[in-house]
């Protein structure tokens, strides 16, 4: 049965809230009935509608069956949501060039603000009439503060909204104490469809409350606008430390942390770019630079010097650092076993020819000479040795064998590598991610690595769209951002004898991958 309850909030100034829970976590508004305000710290909550503009609100029951349906293929192409979007680049080097607005992110909806004024606690409690009205009406304006927070991108409302879930009564001060382990959430606000008939642009959303003591409290919400009005996504708002309010970064225990999760591997397999689209998920903090080499570097500073080298983290965040050249080590596996035994490790890997031209490009572009001693010993022009050499001349010996030494081809024997790791650690701390599948379908992935990390269910296709000039996903939301570097199969061609050369070589150890996996990769 699909539901029932509509709002609508249209030019009479609004209204109601009311959330009703049960199975399913309900809000609407009701014109022309009661206002209701939110009674908290003195303080209501006022949002003015600007003319012309109408909200209609559906909630949809659970058993609906389509909640999350449409929300892939519509997301996917570019919509209104990318019309005022800025675009910043950001390196594959390292990510400490990006500046972290997603903290909160909050931005006027523009034109066709609507309306919505809280007012009387106590008349939701009478219109509930129910014994445990008092509880409800906490829920309810939580759920109305939140609702105008994600509807107005308001950055005060979300405050509010902080505030007001850190002060309320019985059930949610239990989910707020500090001996359980989950707290409410707001998760997402996902817009998932949108039309336009008669001048009308209406929006679907899928709002995401999580808490521990509602089930199921997803709420579609409908928005209907006379005008566009374009609905981001606001991230974590209730686990990320934020700068300005220190309330908050009580509750929620900001400091920094060592890492729960290592990127160990591989070079030139997409880290930079897993990471760079990891890091909008509220759950998640992670060091810029990526790279802390730490475990291969600085093994001998202490275990407080590399948390100073972690972000500040809230105790609802998992901390994650990612360097890259930790899987060649022989050391670091028993290093880090050692103290921290627990960990978890991701490991990106690639058709391992696509990884020896990548690594090749990049090396030979940075023009850095100890990249250059990698790509070749041999000796090419005395004043500058290695630059100008060939792909070919690099991965093949002068005899025409496979230059196995060379960094270039043995960093891509997976499977020695892995086995090491294997050895010390059970496999079930590691995750394993083909390159391929991550830059084909990069929300299959990242839903991978929610799960293994334990982390709450955040990404949908809407964070993410596609870029035809550069050949990869980006991230569209709550900016446009895309790597500036990467062009994807940009490689030049590679003579055929040499490509036999190099598939020849590395087969055996690709098949002995796939069993040690116990998976296989369209590369081997
Ligand atoms: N979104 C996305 N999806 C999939 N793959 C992507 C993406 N963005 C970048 N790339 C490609 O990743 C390659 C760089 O890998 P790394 O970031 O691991 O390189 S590094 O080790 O940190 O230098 C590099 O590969 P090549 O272009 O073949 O060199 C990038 O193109």
């Amino acid at each position: 049965m699909r539901g029932i309850r509509k709002l609508v909030c249209s030019k009479a100034f609004a209204l109601g809230v009311l959330c009703a829970y049960g199975s399913v976590a309900a809000v609407f508004l009701a014109i022309g009935r009661t206002t209701l305000s939110c009674g908290y710290g003195g303080s209501n909550i006022h949002i003015q509608e600007a003319a012309r503009t109408s909200l209609f609100m559906t909630t949809i029951d659970d058993d609906g069956g389509d909640k999350n349906e449409g929300t892939s293929s519509e997301l996917n192409s570019e919509s209104m949501f990318m019309d005022d979007v800025e675009e910043t680049e950001w390196l594959e080097e390292g990510l400490d060039d990006v500046t972290d607005d997603s903290t909160g992110a909050v931005s006027s909806i523009g034109e066709g603000r609507s309306v919505i004024d809280y007012q009387d606690t106590t008349a939701v409690k009478e219109e509930r009439g129910d014994a445990n009205a008092t509880n409800r009406t906490d829920d309810m304006v939580s759920e109305a503060l939140l609702l105008a927070a994600v509807i107005e991108k308001n950055t005060t409302l979300v405050k509010e909204w902080l505030e007001y879930t850190s002060n309320m009564t019985t059930r949610s001060r239990q989910v707020m104490d500090d001996s359980n382990p989950t707290t409410v959430k707001v998760a997402e606000a996902t817009p998932a469809k949108e039309r336009l008939a008669n001048g009308v642009t209406t929006t679907e959303a899928y709002v995401r409350v999580v808490d521990n003591s509602v089930v199921e409290p997803t709420v579609p919400i409908e928005l209907r606008t006379e005008k566009a009005v374009t609905i981001e996504t606001h991230n974590g708002l209730n686990t990320r430390c934020g700068r300005e309010n220190p309330v908050t970064q009580h509750r929620l225990d900001c400091k920094r942390r060592i890492p729960k999760v290592i990127g160990i591997g591989m070079e030139r397999c997409g880290t930079t770019a897993l990471l760079f689209l990891l890091r909008i998920h509220p759950d998640i903090v992670h060091t810029k630079p990526k790279d802390v080499y730490y475990w291969n570097h600085f093994p001998d500073r202490s275990l407080d010097w590399y948390r100073d080298r972690m972000p500040i983290s809230s105790k609802y965040q998992v901390t994650m650092e990612y360097t890259p050249s930790y899987i060649l080590s022989h050391e670091v596996p028993h290093l880090i076993n050692e103290a921290l035994p627990d960990m978890k490790f991701i490991v990106m890997i690639r058709d391992p020819i696509e990884r020896a031209m990548s690594s090749y490009l990049y090396m030979k572009h940075s023009r850095r000479p100890e990249y250059l001693t990698y790509i070749s010993p041999q000796p090419g022009d005395p004043a500058n040795p290695f630059l100008g050499l060939s792909f070919e001349a690099t991965v093949l010996k002068q005899n025409g064998d496979v230059f196995e030494d060379n960094a270039v081809i043995e960093n891509a024997l997976y499977e020695s590598h892995l086995r090491r790791w294997f050895d010390v650690f059970p496999r079930k701390q590691f995750l394993i991610i083909d390159e391929g599948v991550f830059s084909r379908d990069p929300v299959s992935i990242l839903q991978q690595v929610e799960d293994f990390i334990g982390i709450s269910k955040f990404f949908t296709k809407y964070y993410f769209y596609f870029d035809h000039d550069r050949g990869v996903f980006c991230q569209r939301v709550p900016t446009k951002r895309c790597s500036k570097r990467s062009i994807k199969n940009n490689h030049p061609p590679i003579q055929e004898n040499v490509l036999k050369k190099l598939k020849d070589y590395y087969q055996p150890y690709n098949s002995r991958l796939e069993k040690l996996l116990n998976q296989t990769f369209p590369w081997t």
